[in-house]
């Protein structure tokens, strides 16, 4: 999946009118915090970030796919959150590789009442995501997803719209399949959607936060990522590798599928390690300076005739590696193909951002194809 996002640079003095409109007295511009650490109340002064719009009856995971996915909480914490009753948004830049805004918005709190501003709420969202609690009654929630896309998609018909199944770690492999085969029936079915085009094309996705899926279906580099992941290995003679977000430790595998413990916990360890060892040995004496700089690197020989190598990619990507010790003899063919690699990580943000930049309307991910057309070259061992 590729999900895209608008890229309209709405000027603020915009932003504080349209959002004028919102209906007051449902408490939806309060000066009150939003519940979690890194994000806040929605307020008029919005900035312009490609915007995606988390939605789905309470209870249904908006809060708990955002706090595991962007703000490193465990799932098993997530049991303990209290419920959104405001917009809530989070801007989603500083503290990871991604750059957007994702809005929870609890749409007990006014989104069916007549006076309710769907153009302020949809016209600058790049992204829909509507969440359906796979373990409880879907049959209310198909209703509303209905109603809500045919609302959104009347005020922003090149908004993109995902439905997430979610909860599905419940459910047995058999149960899934039927549950989203319903779902997607009871879609396809219902006249008020039926007649718009683009829902045709509406698409489900079965997630949980118990496991990797929700994490592929909110990164949308992730794809590309994991194909220039997937081109370095097969070109370096290395056994495995991943490519962590230091920060929440997100990390991106060849074969997501089938990641292994016994590789994956040593390369988390080293990134432990070596940030630790920064932050106490790297830093200025007053306390300046990163733990994470440019040109980091790392090597630690195992006891079983394997290396772990990690090297800095991007101010908050590292790769981590690992080989035998006869491939790492040719370490410095791998400096080269980790040079191209880190190239074309940088080429993937790169060509993001400036889609997001140029266009005024819907941007997507780049692909290999482009990458491959600005002339990064492997070489194989
Ligand atoms: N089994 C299972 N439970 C989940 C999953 N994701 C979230 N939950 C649980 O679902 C419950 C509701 O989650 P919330 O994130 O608070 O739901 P919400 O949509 O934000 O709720 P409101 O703020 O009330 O609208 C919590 O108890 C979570 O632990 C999942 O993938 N599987």
């Amino acid at each position: 999946m590729s999900l895209q996002y608008g890229a309209e640079e709405t000027p603020l003095a915009s932003s504080y009118g349209v959002a004028d409109a919102f209906p007051k007295d449902l408490g939806l511009w309060p000066g009150g915090e939003g519940r979690g650490g890194g994000g806040q109340a929605a307020s008029p002064a919005d900035s312009s970030k490609p915007r995606i719009l988390l939605m789905g009856l309470q209870h249904s995971s908006k809060s708990s796919i955002q706090k595991v996915v962007f703000h490193k909480m465990s799932p098993n914490e997530t049991l303990f959150l209290e419920s959104t009753n405001k917009i809530y948004k989070d801007d989603i830049s500083n503290s990871s590789f991604v750059n957007f805004q994702i809005w929870d918005f609890p749409e007990h709190m006014g989104f069916f009442d007549p006076s309710f501003d769907y153009e302020m709420l949809f016209s600058g969202t790049g992204a829909l995501i509507y969440i359906i609690d796979a373990q409880d009654d879907y049959m209310m929630a198909s209703t509303r997803l209905h109603i809500t896309v045919s609302k959104a998609y009347k005020v922003n018909p090149d908004m993109n719209f995902e439905v997430f199944i979610h909860k599905v770690d419940g459910l047995s492999d058999d149960h899934k399949i039927e549950t989203q085969k319903d779902i997607h029936q009871r879609a396809h079915d219902d006249p008020a959607v039926a007649g718009l085009e683009k829902l045709h094309h509406l698409s489900f996705y079965l997630t949980s936060i118990y496991d990797y899926s929700i994490f592929e279906k909110l990164i949308p580099q992730l794809p590309t990522l994991e194909n220039i992941l997937n081109i370095f290995i097969s070109n370096s003679g290395i056994e495995k590798a991943f490519l962590f977000d230091v920060v929440s430790k997100i990390y991106i595998a060849p074969d997501s599928s089938s990641v292994d413990m016994q590789s994956y916990e040593p390369c988390l360890d080293m990134i432990d390690v070596v940030i630790d060892v920064s932050c106490i040995y790297g830093l200025k004496e007053d306390g300046s300076g990163s733990a994470y700089d440019k040109g980091l690197m790392a090597i630690i020989k195992l006891n079983n005739t394997t290396v772990l190598y990690l090297k800095e990619v991007t101010k908050f990507l590292a790769l981590v590696c690992i080989l035998r010790e006869e491939s790492f003899e040719r370490r410095s063919l791998i400096d080269y193909n980790i040079y191209c690699f880190r190239k074309a990580v940088h080429e993937v943000f790169e060509v993001d951002v400036n889609s997001h930049r140029c266009c005024s309307h819907q941007t997507s991910v780049p692909s290999l194809k482009a990458l491959a057309h600005n002339g990064t070259q492997w070489n194989a061992i």
